[in-house]
């Protein structure tokens, strides 16, 4: 599946710092240690209700982890799925009477130009789960053949299941108590209930034809590939076992990345899938999350077709840290566009304060799990002065201006 279009990324003087992460598995803030090319892999859309505030809140914060780390010299490969079949895009489109297929590509192309207008460096890689069956079934072949999947007992409809237990070592991304798994288990697409599994946990990885549903011929029999197995696929074949960070918001932490690392880890016997799982916290709209199955969405194309300044949603959504749970308001979108014109108006003068010790600082915070909040402060303080007339160094507006766009991605 085609990309987008990528922007130019500056290269900044002086001494860049090596990007520290919050990782789920281990609870840490601990350093990133990739080697010449930083290897990341974030979830994709479903292409349905696309571009939320929250899918932009995540794509953003990783965006800044690309930022950061081209900043200390890596390359970065960066790859993403688009889950462009799947339960509630099928629902979807029979509400609406929709044809599916044409939906996800509707979807999918505004989600391109929306990421565009946000400047998101692009995915090296953005593979759609329908254009990744051939290698999402190989994976599925394997593990039957290791016995860590296996036939549901159902002569009707033999569905292939993940044997939860097959690494010994389940649960070491999310930590999640048996409770816990549960719960998220079936509110997010899963299926404990269903007769005829080794355990309730056990995760979808085939799913046979069913009358009326799409199914694609395979080794395997006629059928369609169940969710995190397409993640594990996508991502393995692309960067290998052990890529730097594995990305999504907080709402995949368990089952999809537990089942995309277990599934993998499984095929592989090594482990682990990925050595960072970094999370972002949901936006909210009125105090419920930001949801499709809620209907409270605010839409980045709505915004823009508003007029708003896509630079002005980055800096509204980076006011919050990333994995905060917060809320979406007017008022964050107002505050932003006020920052924005200061922050322009600032740079547009022949000269300020120093802005060496500036950049230094919005290197020091963004490379400490990605503070944004502490960051756009660093700016404003040399706004503020600049602004007061207090520098005389022609030099600074224009460096001020680039780091606020290789690091930030904004263009003043
Ligand atoms: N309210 C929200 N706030 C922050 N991030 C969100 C919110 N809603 C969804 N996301 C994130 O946006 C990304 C895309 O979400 S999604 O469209 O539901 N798609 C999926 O989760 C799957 N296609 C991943 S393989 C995911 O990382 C998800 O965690
Ligand atoms: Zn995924």
């Amino acid at each position: 599946m085609q990309t987008w279009s990528s922007v130019a990324v500056p290269r900044l003087p002086g001494t860049p710092r090596p990007l520290r992460l919050h990782d789920t598995a281990t609870g840490q803030v601990r350093p990133t240690a990739p080697g010449a090319a930083a290897r990341m892999y974030v979830c994709g859309i479903t292409p349905y209700d696309a571009t939320h505030l929250g899918h932009a809140a995540t794509y953003l914060a990783f965006d800044v982890v690309n930022r950061v780390w081209r900043d200390n010299g890596h390359e970065v490969h960066y790859v993403q799925n688009v889950t462009d079949i799947d339960e509630p895009l099928l629902e979807r489109a029979q509400r609406d009477s929709d044809d599916w297929i044409v939906l996800g590509m509707r979807e999918t192309a505004l989600f391109r130009e929306d990421m565009e207008a946000l400047r998101v460096l692009p995915p090296r890689q953005f593979v759609g789960a329908v254009e990744a069956i051939p290698e999402i079934v190989e994976v599925i072949a394997k593990l039957l053949a290791d016995g860590s999947a296996y036939r549901a007992d159902d002569a009707e409809f033999p569905d292939i299941y993940f044997d939860h237990t097959a690494t010994g070592r389940f649960g070491y991304e999310s930590n999640y108590d048996a409770g816990t798994m549960a719960k998220f288990f079936a509110e997010r697409g899963g299926d404990p209930d269903r007769p005829g599994k080794r355990h309730p946990l056990d995760a979808l990885l085939w799913r046979v034809a069913r009358e009326g549903e799409p199914s694609w011929e395979s080794e395997l029999g006629a059928g369609r590939p169940g969710w995190h197995i397409e993640c594990s696929a996508i991502a393995v074949n692309r960067l290998g076992l052990g890529f730097d960070v594995q990305g999504g918001g907080s709402d995949l932490i368990f089952p999809h990345h537990e089942y995309s690392a277990a599934h993998a880890e499984a095929v592989a016997a090594d482990h682990p899938f990925a050595r960072h799982y970094v999370h972002a916290g949901m936006i909210g709209l009125d105090g419920e999350k930001m949801s499709k199955s809620r209907g409270n969405l605010v839409f980045v194309s709505r915004l823009r077709a508003d007029g708003v300044d896509p630079a002005a949603i980055r800096l509204a959504l980076f006011a919050g840290h990333y994995r905060e749970d917060r809320a979406w308001t007017d008022q964050l979108l107002v505050d932003a566009q006020e920052r924005l014109a200061r922050w322009r108006e600032a740079v547009a003068l022949p000269a300020g304060p120093e802005a060496g010790d500036t950049v230094a600082r919005l290197r020091d915070h963004l490379s400490d799990d990605l503070n944004t909040p502490k960051a756009l402060t660093a700016i404003d303080a040399w706004v503020t002065s600049a602004l007061r007339r207090d520098g005389t160094d022609e030099t600074a507006p224009g460096l001020i201006k680039e780091a606020v766009d290789a690091l930030l991605g904004i263009v003043l």
